[in-house]
């Protein structure tokens, strides 16, 4: 069943197109990935999705029925983790995570338990008396976290949880997050770290200035750019004309040099790419030292797509 559909969604703010025609459709059980530079536009669609903002044309059906504001049926069955934290400094981390739970769950035993749960749930329990103040950042993204999913959501919408968050507040959130679904909630999850995507989500959207450009599977990605791995060869010597000859192989897709650096870009399917490369380049004799061999990655499927990097 789709628990998110959107459909042809326009969103402006005054001249700027934010949400250019962008569609989705999320299965329920997935961890779905939206990935996108800074200012793509995750932030918005994920506002419009949830009717907290007005959009300017398009279609979103959650759970197979429109979304509205007031569409509170549907609400019910969301958690949201904003990429800003959303916490009272006058309540505690109990309280906090107490107050957003019982914005859902009126019952004060069912909740009790509930509370007590989301707070295990992030390793939070030895701070429930503290103030978000004496927070370091990583544990009060937690604590976002805590308060967002402790009604039990069957569908979670995190926007860039991890940014500015130490590693081991990173792996708690990633760990955390693989639990939730393995405990049957659907993911939507928005970063512009195509790691992360890469490792947690089951499904991925591309999205660059306001438009989903690829969706699928890391690997069905992978697959659309004719991209084998990426090979970087220090050189010793002088490189000479060894570019121009390296293009001329068979399993070269393109080549360069950056300093003493040989960056060469193998077509995707074949097999001992490198081995032919190496081969090659010992015929010329030339003098080579470290060799890294990387097989493609998002970031290459972006690079394709786009002409640009994705990385920062
Ligand atoms: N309230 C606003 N008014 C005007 N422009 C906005 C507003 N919010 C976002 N934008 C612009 O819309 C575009 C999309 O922004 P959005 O925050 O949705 O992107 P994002 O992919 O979530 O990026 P980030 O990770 O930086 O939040 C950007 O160019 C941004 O500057």
């Amino acid at each position: 069943m789709a628990l998110v559909e959107v459909q042809n969604l326009v969103k402006r703010y005054g001249e700027l197109l934010a949400l250019d025609h962008f569609n989705l459709n999320i299965q329920e059980g997935e961890i779905f990935g939206l990935l996108g530079p800074n200012g793509s536009g995750k932030t918005t669609a994920i506002n419009c999705i949830l009717a907290l903002l007005k959009f300017d044309k398009g279609d979103i059906r959650l759970f197979g029925k429109p979304m509205a504001p007031n569409a509170y049926d549907i609400k019910r069955n969301i958690g949201v983790v904003m990429q800003n934290v959303a916490v009272f400094e006058e309540l505690t981390v109990y309280e906090n995570v107490d107050y957003f739970c019982a914005l859902y769950v009126p019952e004060r035993d069912k909740r009790r338990q509930l509370v007590q749960e989301a707070i295990d749930f992030v390793g939070l329990q030895d701070f429930c008396k503290f103030y978000p103040r004496k927070l370091s950042g990583g544990l009060l993204r937690r604590l976002n976290i805590a308060c967002g999913i402790a009604h039990k959501p069957r569908l979670i919408f995190l926007d860039e949880p991890t940014v500015a968050v130490d590693p081991q507040s990173r792996n708690n959130i990633l760990e955390g997050i693989a639990q939730l679904n393995r405990e049957g909630a659907t993911i939507v999850y928005t970063s512009h770290y195509m790691e992360e995507v890469e490792q947690l989500c089951t499904r991925i959207a591309i999205m660059d200035k306001g438009r989903t450009l690829a969706t699928g599977t890391k690997e069905e990605l992978k697959a659309m750019i004719n991209r084998g791995e990426t090979v970087r060869i220090d050189l010793e010597g002088q490189p000479g004309e060894i570019v121009a000859k390296l293009r001329e192989l068979p399993a070269v897709a393109s080549a360069k040099l950056e300093d003493h650096r040989l960056v060469v870009r193998c077509k995707a399917g074949g097999q001992h790419n490198l081995v032919a490369i190496l081969d090659a380049l010992r015929q010329w004799d030339v003098a080579f030292g470290r060799v890294f061999s990387e097989l493609p990655t998002l970031n290459d499927v972006f690079l394709e797509i786009t002409g640009k990097e994705l990385r920062d």
